[in-house]
C-alpha cells in the first residue's frame, strides 16, 4: 500500500469535498441570517472539527470569535465509551455570550449531549450546535442540533478531521474504511 494513496483505503466515497463545501456553504447562509449583527463565538472540538471548523469559519461573512475544547470519548477505538474527558478546556469566558458549537460528527449523541450541559452551565446567552455529520440510526441520546450537514448510514466512516486510529483525518472527502484496513 502506497502510504500516499489513501483514498485507496476506503471502501466507498460518502461525501465529496465538492459536496462537504456546498453544503457549508449552504449552512453558513442560514447562520449568517440567524447572527446578523452578533457577536459569534465558534467552539470547535478537537480534534475532528478542525476541518470543519476551519472552512465554516472562512465561509461565514460574520465577525467570530474561536475557541477550542478538546474532549474524547473513543480513544482508539470505533465505539464511543461513553466516558466523556476534557482535554483542554475554553480559554473564553461564556457569560452572555452567543455560543455555536462546532462538530465534525454526532455518532451517539454522548459527546455533545455532555457538552451542552457543560457549556450550557457558565451562564452562555445561547448555545447551539453545528455538526457537518449525523448517525440518526446511532442515537443513544436525543441532541437538538440546529445546523446539520449531512444525515449519512450508521457505518464507521473517515475522513474530512474523523479518523481511524488518529489516521485519515487530512482526507479531502468522507468515506467508509475498507475492511482489510481493519485486518
Ligand atoms: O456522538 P458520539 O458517539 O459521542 O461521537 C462523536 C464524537 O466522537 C468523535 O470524537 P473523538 O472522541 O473520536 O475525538 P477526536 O475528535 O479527537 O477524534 C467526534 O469528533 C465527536 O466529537
Ligand atoms: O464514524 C466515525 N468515524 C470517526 N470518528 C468517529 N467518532 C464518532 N463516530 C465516528
Ligand atoms: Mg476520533
Amino acid at each position: 500500500m502506497e502510504s500516499s494513496d489513501i483514498e485507496g483505503d476506503l471502501e466507498e466515497i460518502l461525501l465529496t469535498e465538492e459536496q462537504i463545501r456546498d453544503r457549508l456553504s449552504e449552512l453558513s447562509r442560514v447562520i449568517e441570517a440567524d447572527y446578523a449583527g452578533e457577536d459569534l463565538l465558534l467552539v470547535g472540538v478537537l480534534k475532528g472539527a478542525v476541518m470543519v471548523m476551519a472552512d465554516l469559519a472562512r465561509e461565514l461573512r460574520l465577525r467570530v470569535t474561536m475557541d477550542w475544547m478538546a474532549v474524547s470519548s473513543y480513544g482508539s477505538g470505533t465505539e464511543s465509551s461513553g466516558v466523556v474527558r476534557i482535554l483542554k478546556d475554553l480559554d473564553t469566558d461564556l457569560t452572555d455570550r452567543k455560543v455555536l458549537i462546532v462538530e465534525d460528527i454526532i455518532d451517539s449523541g454522548l459527546t455533545l449531549s455532555w457538552l451542552l450541559a457543560n457549556l450550557n452551565s457558565r451562564g452562555p446567552e445561547s448555545v447551539e450546535v453545528c455538526a457537518l455529520l449525523r448517525k440518526p440510526q446511532a442515537a443513544r441520546v436525543n441532541v437538538d442540533v440546529k445546523y446539520v450537514g449531512f444525515d449519512i448510514p450508521n457505518k464507521f466512516v473517515v475522513g474530512y478531521g474523523l479518523d481511524y486510529a488518529e489516521r485519515y483525518r487530512n482526507l479531502r472527502s468522507v468515506g467508509i474504511l475498507a475492511p482489510h484496513v481493519y485486518g
